[in-house]
């Protein structure tokens, strides 16, 4: 049987409600990555912008410095707390993502981190499809106003389980980035986002499911808890899709931790009953097929 995991893994998805203050955010979500690690967790996820109110109004105030790494923790408290959480949890950490601020050229980023069990930095995501939508009536949302796009895609190893692909939110509309990491081996497509109200009901469940089933790759989607006296009232509803494209846990709108058990075999079986990853006619979409390795 292939191996795409190299061990079962329980995944965590912490539905972080987050308010106005970024010190009590980083607090707040150390006590719930301990919660999740002492359930057994050895990969634990935070939603997007989750230490700050999300907003276009909100990146630059919250902005921290990520580079040259690693920061001071002056210049990124954020980078600090999650490297020292992760080691105290000792367990993988995708820490949602903040905004940054790229010092050499003044650029605003929406950028995920992520360490090690030891605390160690082991890979960043910068969102690379930016949320501008206008739906008119309903909602607005113009991120390129202060953010500029990330200009890579993201695999990142973890040494004991496999690989996993990570992008955040908007990405997930993209359906190419996700194969390019499953054809590179990923057995997880990781998501931190905060969809709406609006958008989330259409497309939340169904973007996470059509990515699982396009890959037959397990699927996270960690988003914030709703806050009605935010702004930007966020969805909810984390959720992780087999690679079956089955839901297999989800949130509703509050703060709550979802779990779910990931195995080989899940992968393995659905690759080999339905085997679309070896059936590709990369001959008649090269277009495609170039960006694969
Ligand atoms: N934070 C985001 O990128 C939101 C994306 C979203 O709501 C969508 O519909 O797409």
């Amino acid at each position: 049987m292939a191996t795409f995991l190299k061990k079962p893994l329980k995944l965590a998805l912490v539905q972080l409600a987050s308010g106005v203050d970024k010190t009590v955010n980083l607090s707040h979500a150390r006590s719930k990555v301990l919660e999740a690690a002492k359930a057994g967790a050895g990969l634990i996820v935070l939603p997007e912008c989750f230490n700050s109110p999300y907003g276009t109004n909100f990146f630059p105030k919250y902005a921290e410095t990520l580079l040259p790494s690693p920061p001071t923790i002056e210049q990124s408290p954020s980078f600090h707390a999650l490297s020292a959480i992760a080691a105290e949890a000792n367990a993988y950490l995708i820490g949602g993502s903040i905004p940054e601020l790229e010092p050499s050229t003044q650029k605003y980023y929406n950028t995920s981190l992520v360490f090690s069990p030891t605390g160690a930095l082991i890979g960043t995501h910068r969102k690379t499809h930016l949320f501008d939508i206008d739906i008119p009536g309903k909602i607005q949302f113009k991120e390129s106003d202060v953010l500029s796009p990330g200009n890579k895609l993201t695999v990142i190893d973890l040494p004991e389980y496999g690989k996993i692909g990570l992008a955040i939110c908007y990405d997930i509309r993209f359906p190419e980035g996700a194969m390019i990491a499953a054809r590179q081996g990923a057995f997880l497509l990781v998501y931190p986002g905060a969809f709406n109200t609006t958008t989330g009901p259409l497309h939340w469940a169904l973007l996470g499911r059509a990515r699982a089933v396009d890959n037959q790759s397990y699927v996270a989607l960690c988003s914030p808890a709703r806050d009605l006296d935010a702004a930007y009232h966020a969805y909810g509803h984390t959720l992780v899709a087999d690679p079956s494209a089955n839901i297999v846990s989800e949130a509703e709108d509050k703060e709550t931790i979802i779990y779910a058990d990931l195995d080989n075999d899940s992968i393995a079986n659905i690759r080999s009953g339905i085997p679309i990853s070896t059936q590709r006619r990369f001959d008649l979409y090269p277009d495609v097929s170039a960006g694969q390795k």
